[in-house]
């Protein structure tokens, strides 16, 4: 208890799990808190002065399965293992802690995404800007970068990180704070002295094995040095390896993506639904046909992070139209990458020494693909194709070495031999010829024996225990010959061994223990020359990856009838015939109505959109918000045709807000984020409105629609491409009256009492808003509806605002029975109500009721 107190005091923060022979052991408070998570008993031991000790405890083995589950809840595990062999330990054995396992730095399977990054994040707070750095230890990824903080809060929903590093002692912007809380990001408290620039700088040169920070560019750049440092401290003491499979240092340019903020990649649902059982409902979902996990993480990283040069989309875009136009090099392209494993983490396992020859095999297997791959891109023409298959060309022969040294059959262990192919090694086969004889002795034994005995049904097996043994059923007792030596019963049988036997085993697992540590040294050597080559590797990796996210975009365009979208540098946006992939492919038999957008700076700019509920307003919005975007990734588009111009920044201030949780009002999140739109739009900018102002009074709520409406209009630095759904018809008369702004409806035709959706985006106003319509159709009742109508009526004539409790109380104090009720009014819902019917539809039944209650309702 003294070695675990000690162990335990240097790791507070952890649930220590103490190996103790073939178990992991906990204790006190971790025994409480792992036994309820992991759902073990929890027991006690007797341990002296101290009282009873809580503990709890599971084999080793299991702990595959325990471990992640405790990560998986939130807590860090300290993993202590015995570092020495009981057998030759004076005393008490030694025991050190082997590794640290946490969200941000687990290589687990099992808690890993195979299509999404695992990212661990560090941050270094500025005055105006923050230094921060992502780090993937499953694949060596390693950025940095320096930014403003809303930029750096765009990159941390998009990479959503699962852990976040904070120096100690130091404010943090609240916004960073409630992101992590809300999003149950780990936050880990870092001491001050790993930020500090020496120190960092020491543990990058020493990992990246240069005498200066100049080769990685991080010359003079003091506060990225700190804040790489630190998360490369943190990483390599975790894991208590080299971790050499980090193998660079990226310096992150933000600057050359689309900024995406928070609330729009949320509300557009890029590559995570809003609601979390909808996985369909994604952009990834719909775009995604990689084949492999590598291809799918470098698809779900391109949507998130839609380009701003020209030139680059262009690129994307060629080569996506070459690969479409070539539907046999998409068939050879599916056939190899579907062989190719998820080579990233295999390097990752190589690199951090964790490997076994299973994975070294996958890894060669996959590099003798990646060659097919690249056979099959050197028919292209596009020259992002053949940069990639230069790079996969480059795997030519590296497989071959790997698979030439390992046996196809692989056991999971790496130290009891059966790894290494025959011809390999020439030692290793005279090691294995020397006993081959005697293996052969032992392999034909049971048939030797069967015949001397005439006993069919002898057996010659193997255990642990006590090594080779011939298992005889006891009905045959009598043939046992007097060499036998009886060593277990059984129900039916005796085990036997024969001193023949014995010193045949004996010769053979002398010599077979020597093998393993032979297997296991070429084991060792192939691992480490794999290692060598690690940089190669990875970057074979990664164009398989990207080879992988090309053909994903490029089926998807196939299968779903996208366009390339021509996309230039200017503003204005052209779509005709646009649709909202998600919609159309989650629902396969909606006739979904294609719409155009006709936007530019010399005409109109903006739309003020009205039309019923359930028109379709703001599907219109995000289907053009996803339109720009994909355009903008280089991915063909769901239109009949497009003409973008790129955007620097889509804003989106639609749909209900998932942020209630964090003690702000639906208003005032929508007040937020509408300000962070106004202060940060640019004339380049996408602004998506949906609907701003109704979560107050009708009057405040229409005020602030159109200063906004206003203001996004006439300040020139504000100039967006903006599209605003609302159902304040009021504004209409502004977007007349605005140079830059134009009337749109989505249309809907009135039939008898019901109201036809056409879906179809027309120029001009929406005369009405059939709110009270939809209402009816979505089965209010009718005396709810009648009132309704009765109300409208009377606000509208006298131009009350409802929000107003003075002019609402006014009304009430008018000498009428009824409130809103004058025989005026009701004769004119009246009308409107038999302007409704048609009779020619009813039933005499239903004639009867209708008349019964337009009579109780109007003729009291
Ligand atoms: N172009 C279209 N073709 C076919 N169906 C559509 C089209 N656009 C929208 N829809 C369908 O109409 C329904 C309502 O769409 P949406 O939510 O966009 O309406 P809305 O006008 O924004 O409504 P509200 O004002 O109540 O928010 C959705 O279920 C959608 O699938």
């Amino acid at each position: 208890m003294k070695q675990y107190y000690e162990i335990k005091a240097q790791n507070p923060d952890c649930i220590l799990f103490f190996r103790m022979g073939d178990f992991f052991e906990l204790f006190e408070n971790d025994a409480e808190i792992a036994s309820k998570i992991l759902g073990l008993t929890l027991t006690s031991r007797n341990n002296g002065a101290s009282g009873n000790t809580p503990l709890c405890g599971f084999p080793h083995h299991a702990s595959e399965r325990y471990f992640p589950k405790m990560v998986a809840a939130g807590y860090k595990v300290a993993v202590c293992e015995q570092v020495e062999d009981p057998k030759l330990a004076k005393g008490i054995v030694k025991r050190a802690i082997v590794e640290i396992i946490s969200a941000g730095t687990s290589m687990n399977e099992a808690i890993l995404d195979a299509k999404a990054a695992s990212y661990l994040c560090a941050i270094l707070p500025q005055k105006n800007t923050i230094a921060f750095s992502f780090a993937d230890v499953t694949t060596g990824y390693f950025a940095v970068s320096e930014s403003p903080i809303p930029n750096f809060e765009s990159e941390l929903a998009r990479r959503m990180p699962k852990e976040i590093l904070v120096p100690a002692g130091m404010d943090l912007p609240q916004s960073i704070v409630e992101f992590a809380r809300s999003e149950n990001i780990l936050l880990t408290t870092v001491a001050e002295e790993h930020y500090e620039w020496k120190r960092a700088s020491e543990v990058i040169e020493n990992h990246f094995k240069v005498t200066s920070l100049e080769s990685l560019g991080l010359d003079g750049q003091v506060e990225k040095t700190r804040v790489s440092g630190a998360i490369l401290w943190y990483l390599i003491d975790q894991k208590k390896s080299e971790l050499s499979h980090i193998t660079h240092l990226e310096l992150l340019d933000l600057g050359e993506y689309m900024v995406l903020d928070p609330s729009t990649l949320r509300n557009l649902e890029l590559v995570r639904p809003l609601n979390a059982d909808d996985v369909r409902s994604t952009l990834m979902s719909v775009l995604d046909y990689t084949v492999t996990a590598m291809g799918g993480r470098r698809l779900r990283e391109w949507i998130s992070h839609p380009l701003i040069s020209v030139r680059k989309i262009e690129e994307r875009s060629e080569a996506i139209a070459e690969l479409v136009a070539n539907p046999i090099v998409l068939d050879e392209l599916k056939l190899a990458l579907r062989e190719i494993l998820d080579m990233e983490r295999l390097l990752g396992r190589v690199g951090s020494g964790r490997a076994n020859a299973r994975d070294l095999y996958g890894l060669g297997k996959s590099l003798s693909k990646a060659v097919k791959v690249a056979e099959s891109l050197s028919s292209l023409k596009s020259p992002i194709f053949h940069a990639l298959a230069e790079t996969l060309l480059s795997a030519e022969g590296k497989g071959d070495d790997i698979l030439k040294i390992l046996n196809d059959e692989l056991p999971i262990t790496v130290r009891e031999g059966g790894m290494i192919r025959t011809g390999a090694d020439a030692e290793l086969d005279r090691m294995n010829a020397e006993i081959q004889d005697r293996r052969e002795w032992i392999a034909s034994l049971e048939a030797r024996e069967r015949e001397r005995l005439g006993v069919n049904t002898l057996k010659v097996g193997y255990n642990r225990v006590f090594g080779y043994y011939i298992e005889v059923s006891k009905i045959h007792s009598d043939k046992i010959p007097p060499e036998y030596i009886r060593k277990q019963t059984t129900v039916n049988a005796e085990r036997y061994i024969t001193p023949e036997m014995k010193e045949c085993e004996t010769i053979i697992s002398s010599a077979e223990s020597r093998i393993h540590d032979a297997e296991y040294r070429i084991f060792c050597r192939l691992r480490e020359s794999v290692n060598a080559e690690r940089h190669e590797l990875q970057q074979i990796a990664e164009a398989v990856a990207e080879t992988d996210a090309f053909f994903s975009l490029s089926v998807a365009a196939r299968k779903r009838g996208y366009v390339r979208a021509e996309v230039f540098e200017g503003t204005g946006i052209e779509i005709r015939g646009g649709f909202h992939p998600v919609i159309v492919s989650a629902n396969p038999d909606l006739a979904f109505v294609p719409n155009d957008v006709s936007l530019s700076p010399d005409a109109h700019r903006m739309m003020l959109i009205t039309g019923p509920n359930m028109a379709g307003k703001s599907t219109y919005l995000r289907q053009t918000g996803l339109i720009v975007l994909m355009a903008q990734i280089g991915s063909f588009v769901p239109a009949e045709s497009a003409r973008i111009g790129v955007v620097d920044r889509i804003f989106t201030r639609v749909g209900a807000s998932d942020r209630l949780s964090r003690g702000l009002s639906t208003f005032m999140v929508e007040m937020i984020e509408t300000a962070n739109i106004l202060r940060n739009a640019t004339e380049k900018s996408l602004v998506l409105l949906d609907e701003i102002g109704r979560g107050t009074s009708t009057f405040d709520g229409l005020s602030i629609a159109w200063a906004i409406f206003e203001t996004l209009h006439d300040n020139p630095k504000r100039a967006a491409i903006t599209l605003f759904a609302t159902h304040y018809h009021e504004m209409t008369t502004l977007a007349d009256s605005l140079e830059h702004a134009g009337n749109y409806q989505i249309a809907v035709r009135e039939d008898g009492d019901k109201l036809i959706f056409l879906h179809r985006i027309l120029a001009g106003a929406c005369d009405s808003s059939y709110g009270i319509h939809v209402a009816e159709m979505a089965g209010l009742p009718s005396e709810v509806v009648r009132r309704a109508r009765k109300i409208l009526l009377r606000l509208e004539k006298s131009h009350i605002d409802p929000s107003d409790a003075k002019q609402v109380e006014k009304m009430r104090e008018q000498p009428q029975v009824d409130m809103f009720a004058s025989p005026d009014e009701d004769t004119q819902l009246l009308l409107e109500e038999l302007r409704r019917l048609k009779p020619e539809e009813m039933t005499p039944l239903q004639a009867l009721q209708t008349l019964t209650e337009l009579k109780a309702h109007y003729a009291k």
